[in-house]
Order: C-alpha cells, then structure tokens, then sequence
C-alpha cells in the first residue's frame, strides 16, 4: 500500500488540506490562497511530482481551492513550570511562519511573560481604537501580557484578571493571521482552565521533559485539555539528552525517550525532542529564536512545525 507521509516533508505540506488514496490514485486537495496563476501552476507540479515519487503511485490528482479558512488557535501548555513551553512556542511560531503560515502568538504566561524577551521585543503594546495592535517579529505577529505593564512587574493575577488580560489579546487586530499559538502559564490550576475556555483552542500542544515528575504533570495537563475538550495536537519532549561539548559522548542527565512512551501510554501523537543545548539557551536569553536561522535548532523546529500542521490537518478534517 503506497504511503503519502512523505508529503510530510514537502516545503508546501502546510498548504496541503487532504490527502486521499484510492488504489494507485493519490489526491490532494490543496489551498492555493494568495498564489498568482504563476506560482499556482508551480505549487501543483511540484506536488504532483512528490506524489508520483512515492513508491506505487501512477496517477496524482491535485484539486487547488482558495477558500479562506478561519482563524485556527494553538495552545501550548505544560504540567510544570521551566520545562521551555515558552521557548518551544516562540521557536514553533517562527518555524510555522518559515513555513509559510500566517502565524500571531499569544504570549498569556501571567507568571512568567517571557515572549518578547525571546524575540527581542520587549517595547509596549501600542493600540489603535482601543484595539492592540501586535508587533511584528521574524515574520510572527507577537502579543504579550508583558507588553500590558511595565517590565519586571510581577504579575499575581487571579482567574478573572488574567482572563480579561487574555480576552484583550484575543480580540487585538490580527490582520490576516491563521495560526495563532498561544503560549499558556505552566500548571493545571484554575487560572489554565479559564485561560483555555477563553482561548477556545482548537488544538493543544504539551511541553515536558523526560523525567518522571514533568510526565506525571504532563498526563496532567493532557487531562485538562480533554476535560475542556481540546484535543491534543501532540507532545513535545525537550531537554532530552545533550552532547558533551568536550567529548562528544551523548548523555542523559534526565533521562531519554519517556515523554514519546507516556503519549504512546495516553493515546496522544508524539511531535518529536529537542535536545539540551546551550546554542539554544543563549541565541534564546539574547532574542535570536534559532528556528529563525540555519542549523540543526532550525531543521528540528521545522519538523516539529511540520508534524504540527499535519496533526492540525487531522484534527480540522
Ligand atoms: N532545549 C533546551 N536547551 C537548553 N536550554 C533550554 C532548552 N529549552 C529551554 N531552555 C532554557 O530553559 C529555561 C526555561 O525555558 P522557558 O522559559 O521556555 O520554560 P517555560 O516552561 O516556559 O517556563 P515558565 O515556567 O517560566 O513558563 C530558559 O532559560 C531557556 O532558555
């Protein structure tokens, strides 16, 4: 039986809507808003010469529709605090948007705003009209809770502040952007229950690292989501081993391989790992998010994208 997960690897994959087999036959039906008839001619060849490149496939139909969808919301969420929910959203935003998705984050970590610190941006929200207007970063549309007070100001919000904070995020002007990730406070308190009904994901991502006490908050965090019926768009292991810089021996400090078995465990889809890596942590602290460069951060960002907008792909039908 031919298999069409090697679309997976496409630069276009994020256009692709279906995928469907039927036989030898593959159809996509794929979104073409925004091309010209130029780079729509190109945008089918392309794929219709993927498919065919898949083992057993002898005829590719490829449907274009320009139909403009909504706005899709993405929650990243994690059990515990410091496990890089923060820097995973930041970096997945990026590489979304490297993708060519029309990508704003959220950033509503009442406790700990640390998104315009990450992509340098740290000047306040401006609004227009008693609207926000988000401001522009490696090709995301950043919004923050940071932006809202002054930086270094604790934030001790309860549920019904935080949310109205959130509520003014939501309703900023996000111009034309589809994918909005939000990147939620650590923890499976009230505080997350009513930022997630506020939010009105339509997906959720869970951040963990592999040691036992992050997964057990993780399994925690994935139980909220399904509580609030979001369903869970994957799971993403990270600080998952490192490289020795001095004798290149790999090394794992917390473990390896126990987030892909605890979402494996819980029914849920695993998006991939990131190793520990210093190159990460100081490109992150000085507002370079890696996936906006060239590397293995960047190569392993953009898969984890991709595997995102496939899990998406799914989850929309
Ligand atoms: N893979 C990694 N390798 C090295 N350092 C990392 C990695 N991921 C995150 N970090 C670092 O760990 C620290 C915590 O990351 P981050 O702020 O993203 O976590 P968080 O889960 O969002 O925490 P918070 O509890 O503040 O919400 C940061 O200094 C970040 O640069």
């Amino acid at each position: 039986m031919p298999d069409l997960d090697a679309l997976d690897h496409h630069p276009d994959v994020a256009r692709i809507r279906s995928r469907r087999l039927t036989g030898k036959v593959a159809t996509l039906v794929v979104d073409a808003t925004g091309l010209d008839d130029g780079e729509k001619e190109k945008l089918e060849l392309s794929l219709k010469e993927a498919a065919l490149a898949v083992p057993g496939i002898e005829e590719a139909r490829i449907a274009l529709t320009a139909t403009k969808r909504g706005r899709t919301v993405v929650a990243v969420g994690s059990g515990k605090g410091g496990v890089g929910k923060s820097t995973l959203a930041a970096n997945l935003a990026v590489a979304l948007a490297r993708l060519g998705q029309k990508v704003g984050l959220i950033d509503a970590d009442i406790y700990g705003p640390s998104q315009p610190r990450l992509f340098g941006a740290t000047q306040r929200a401006e609004a227009k009209d008693k609207q926000l207007i988000p401001v522009e970063a490696y090709g995301v549309k950043l919004l923050s809770v940071g932006q809202l007070v002054a930086e270094g100001t604790a934030l001790a919000w309860r549920g019904p502040m935080a949310s109205g904070a959130l509520n003014q995020l939501i309703d900023a002007d996000w111009g034309d952007a589809e994918l909005i990730v939000v990147d939620l406070p650590p923890g499976t308190g009230d505080v997350q229950l009513s930022l997630i009904q506020k939010a009105r994901p339509a997906a959720a991502v869970i951040v963990s690292t592999p040691q036992d006490l992050s997964l057990i908050d993780a399994a925690r965090a994935i139980d909220l989501f399904e509580k609030t019926h979001v369903p869970i768009a994957g799971v993403i292991e990270n600080m998952a081993g490192y490289d020795c810089p001095h004798c290149g021996q790999p090394s794992d400090p917390f473990g390896h391989g126990g987030a892909e078995a605890e979402a494996k465990r819980l029914g849920v889809a695993f998006l991939g790992r990131l190793p520990l890596s210093a190159s990460l942590r100081e490109a992150s602290d000085a507002g370079n998010p890696p996936a906006a460069g060239e590397g293995p951060a960047a190569a392993a960002f953009a898969d984890l994208a991709r595997k995102l907008l496939v899990q998406l792909e799914t989850i929309r039908g």
